[in-house]
């Protein structure tokens, strides 16, 4: 390729070492130190989990910070992103597993309440459009907890209002979203979420995501039959719709916030990078380029179902335009890469054999890594 070479880098963040801005900026860096004059623009993106207001301000958003009720039902400061009437709101921001204290997990009582008054900060800042980016979370609670901070009430059988989280939902004998925000009638919600998860059963909110918010097998069990039971409940008060939504796809992301969105907000289930994609302007950062740079921290099996590289990697490759990543870790084989539109993969793991430095240089090695792609793709 020629010196005027034009690229466009959309990659998510390297979890547990850089944002997606940063990986951004370290590959400018490693391409301009071999091409100086190569256009390069830099598109931070996200698929709704973890970074996704942080690419959403990259993108030209603002930040508008709230404290509100975290995971533990403590205060926490939590960001969403508002552009005109259009806020992104992150439920991790919120509600997610990284708010825990180190080796802290609580499967039964984690809430997302305060993805519930992040969301009224939105409305109150003007928001008419929210796209709710879901993923991360350290709840299992259904959205139960978001629901109440809108207006919802949950109550057990004496009529008392339910306890924090997923576990007390065993519990639950009456629901009234009767008095849920007014202003939600006139909003519309898209749901952006990684996963396609329904929110019960073996494939269930509970059972997949369960564990890695610290449930053991009972817990899961219990957690399950809590789900089940709160949309048996909201299925007798709002009819079947409740039911489809349950099985609708995406209802059991993020410990089944899905379900209460799609249920309560009436939201609209998109996959998470390609709502991103389109708010983040990506068509147009595309029409520019010749070859775009994606990836994320590890380039595995999951990366194809639906995570930021593989959306990314989709578009461009239907734009006709060239592919090629950079990870952290690298699992895909070439041609699963290929499958998925993918060149070529530049991984740290490959100029660095220690994971754990790979982590902690991940800026520098990042540099190196684009320089050696600088050199065989510009
Ligand atoms: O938050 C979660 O449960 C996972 O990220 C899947 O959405």
């Amino acid at each position: 390729m020629t010196e005027t070479a034009r690229v466009l880098i959309a990659a998510d963040k390297f979890k547990g070492s850089l944002t997606a801005a940063e990986v951004a900026e370290h590959v400018t860096v490693g391409i301009r130190a071999v091409r100086p004059t190569a256009v390069v623009e830099s598109l931070p993106v996200a698929d709704g989990g973890d970074g996704t207001v942080d690419a959403a301000v990259a993108g030209g958003f603002s930040p508008v910070e709230v404290e509100v009720t975290g995971p533990l039902g403590l205060p926490v400061l939590a960001s969403f992103a508002l552009r005109g009437d259009v806020a992104v709101v992150e439920m991790a921001q919120a509600s997610g597993l990284r708010l825990l204290p180190p080796f802290t997990f609580a499967p039964m009582t984690a809430t997302t309440y305060g993805t519930g008054e992040l969301i009224a900060a939105a409305l109150d800042a003007g928001a008419r459009t929210v796209v709710l980016g879901i993923g991360g979370s350290a709840t299992t609670d259904g959205g139960a907890g978001m629901l109440t901070a809108l207006g919802a009430h949950l109550l057990d059988r004496d009529g008392d209002p339910l306890p924090h989280g997923g576990g007390p939902l065993r519990e639950l004998e009456t629901a009234d979203l009767s008095a849920l925000d007014p202003r939600l009638k006139d909003t519309e919600f898209v749901l952006a979420s990684d996963v396609v998860n329904p929110l019960t059963g073996p494939e269930g909110a509970a059972a997949v995501y369960g564990p890695q918010k610290g449930a053991d097998p009972v817990e899961v069990e219990a957690l399950d039959a809590a789900l089940a039971n709160y949309a048996r409940v909201l299925e007798r008060t709002m009819g079947s719709r409740a039911a489809e939504c349950a099985t609708a796809p995406g209802a059991g992301a993020a410990g089944g916030v899905g379900y209460g969105a799609l249920v309560g907000l009436n939201a609209l289930f998109r996959p998470g990078i390609d709502v991103l994609l389109e708010v983040l302007g990506f068509d147009a950062a595309l029409d520019r380029a010749d070859l775009v740079v994606t990836g994320e921290g590890s380039l595995d099996e999951q990366t194809l179902h639906g995570k930021a590289p593989a959306g990314v990697a989709a578009g461009a490759r239907a734009a006709g335009k060239r592919v090629v990543a950079v990870c952290g870790r690298l699992t895909l084989t070439e041609d699963a890469l290929r499958g998925a539109g993918i060149e070529r993969a530049y991984a740290l793991t490959a100029i660095e054999a220690d994971p754990e430095v790979c982590i902690a240089q991940a800026g520098p090695l990042l540099e190196r890594v684009a320089r050696q792609l600088a050199e065989e793709q510009l």
